[in-house]
């Protein structure tokens, strides 16, 4: 049984988020995801939705065997009770393969990190992407 994790933030889900998770379960025989906290997102802008409710949107997902919320103190901290085989990393993920299998590897951890390079271009093909067609819309209706 070869367990799959994901990992992300996915603010405004949309066919990109899909394609990356759907593409991460056919890597093994179940998907684990593990949504980004609130509090952990520095790399980008925080998110739009609520933790909560974005762990609620992956868990309904065909693709998705168990989503859960990542910890807020250590990335590596839900790797001991998930123990994945894989860990898929999608096309602009900040994370170096190389140096996250080395990080794994003195932790004990058995995973091996591969990287979706794939992406899906569909019209609004990531978060940041959909929040700027409502900003421009809105600009557009208060001009
Ligand atoms: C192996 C691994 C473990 C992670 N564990 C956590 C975690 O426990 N808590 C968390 O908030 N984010 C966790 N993340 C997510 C990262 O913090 C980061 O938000 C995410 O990979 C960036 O994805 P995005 O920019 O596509 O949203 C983990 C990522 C990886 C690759
Ligand atoms: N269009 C896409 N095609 C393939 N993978 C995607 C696509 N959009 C997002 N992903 C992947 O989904 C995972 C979660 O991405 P994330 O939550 O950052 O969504 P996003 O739409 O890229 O958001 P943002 O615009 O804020 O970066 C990442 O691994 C990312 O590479």
């Amino acid at each position: 049984m070869i367990r799959v994790l994901a990992t992300g933030t996915f603010d405004l889900l949309h066919p990109g988020h899909i394609f990356f998770l759907s593409s991460a379960r056919a890597m093994g025989d179940e998907l684990y995801v593990l949504v980004a906290r609130d509090s952990m997102i520095r790399h980008k802008a925080k998110p739009i939705v609520p933790e909560i409710q974005r762990l609620e949107m992956i868990s309904s997902l065909k693709a998705v065997d168990k989503a859960m919320l990542g910890s807020e103190k250590d990335i590596f901290e839900p790797l001991y009770e998930i123990d994945p085989d894989i860990i898929v990393l999608g096309h602009d993920q900040f994370f170096d393969v190389e140096e996250l299998e080395n990080s794994l590897r003195e932790r004990g951890f058995k995973a091996t990190v591969m990287r979706i390079d794939e992406s899906m271009k569909c019209p609004l093909y990531s978060s940041g992407r959909i929040i700027n067609k409502i900003l421009e819309r809105y600009c557009e209706n208060n001009d």
